[in-house]
């Protein structure tokens, strides 16, 4: 019998977070080549242990168990970041957000709107989980800016960064469903950072022109996925990898995203442009392009990022 081996995404060891030293250098190749070539990778992190994990699975199927008259108030002034509903053409899928998460107090503000009573176990273990995941955002983003001699803008792009963190469920599909737990699309943060957070498998990723992988759930990893602003922002080096979740088996999923986004203006260093490399995309808000994004269906891939402020 051939037995055909399913390519897989490329697994890097964040083991050692200090930047400077050989396998920090070693490491930060590694991200971005995996960034240019697949625009994903898988991280293994063990800074989340898996008993925080575990305590993250538990306290994030709580909220969804709220009545959905609770759930609403979950709300934002910006697209995409509030409670999102099940809806006839996405029966599956629905997704709470906790912004600025690596702050106690703006967690403990999302934990009251769910239960007035409070409740400390969840607004902890959240606040525990979003600074250790947001740590490693921010050293993909600070080794993808040393891979490209940027560094020098590192500080200052940190400085503007916001951390929206989306737990997500999708229900088990019955026999009358779609399978389709999220279309394809690409994502539109800075940098996504995704938790699967039960052993539930459903993401798939675009690698090549029609071929698609899925991820296998690995113990103490998560996926680090490039996005279209990343994309414009390395001038068109980087992959956004197109990707969707389709459900199989009796079981739900979750998973827990980190999406970054920058306040203000992302700007291609003029350090990456030149003759053979010319600018592809001007300066853009990153907000402003959520909203544009927002405002029709079809921009949820690639080419709204062109429309926008392609060259
Ligand atoms: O839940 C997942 O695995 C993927 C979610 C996703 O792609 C998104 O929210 O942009
Ligand atoms: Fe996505």
């Amino acid at each position: 019998m051939v037995s055909l081996s399913q390519p897989k995404l490329p697994v890097i060891h964040m083991a050692d977070l200090n930047p400077g030293t050989e396998s920090w250098i070693s490491t930060s190749q590694k991200v971005t080549q995996a960034l240019e070539k697949y625009g994903c990778f898988v991280a293994v992190y063990e800074r989340v242990s898996q008993q925080l994990k575990k305590e993250v699975l538990d306290s994030l199927r709580t909220p969804f168990d709220l009545p959905t008259d609770t759930k609403i108030n979950n709300t934002s002034d910006k697209p995409f970041h509030g409670y999102m509903r099940p809806v006839p053409t996405r029966p599956l899928y629905q997704s709470l957000g906790i912004e600025h998460a690596t702050s106690l107090d703006d967690v403990q503000r999302f934990t009251n709107l769910m239960w007035p009573s409070g409740n400390h176990h969840f607004s902890n273990t959240m606040h525990s989980y979003a600074t250790l995941v947001t740590e490693l955002e921010n050293a993909v983003r600070q080794m993808v800016f040393q891979s490209y001699g940027v560094e020098k803008y590192y500080e200052s792009f940190n400085e503007s960064m916001n951390y929206l963190f989306k737990v997500m469920k999708y229900s088990a599909p019955k026999p009358d469903q779609t399978n389709l737990g999220v279309a394809v699309h690409t994502d539109k943060s800075f940098i996504t950072v995704l938790g699967q957070i039960n052993e539930v498998n459903g993401l798939e990723v675009e690698i090549e022109d029609g071929k698609w992988i899925t991820f296998e759930f690995l113990p103490l990893s998560f996926v680090v996925l490039a996005t279209d602003p990343l994309m414009a922002w390395s001038n068109g080096r980087v992959k956004s990898p197109r990707h969707r979740v389709i459900m199989n088996g009796q079981e739900d999923r979750y998973s827990i995203v980190l999406f970054s986004y920058k306040k203000g203006i992302i700007q291609t260093p003029e350090e990456i442009v030149d003759q053979e490399h010319p600018l592809r995309f001007k300066p853009f808000d990153h907000y402003k392009f959520l909203d544009f994004v927002s405002k029709d269906e079809n921009y949820l891939d690639e080419k709204a990022i062109k429309l926008f402020c392609g060259v």
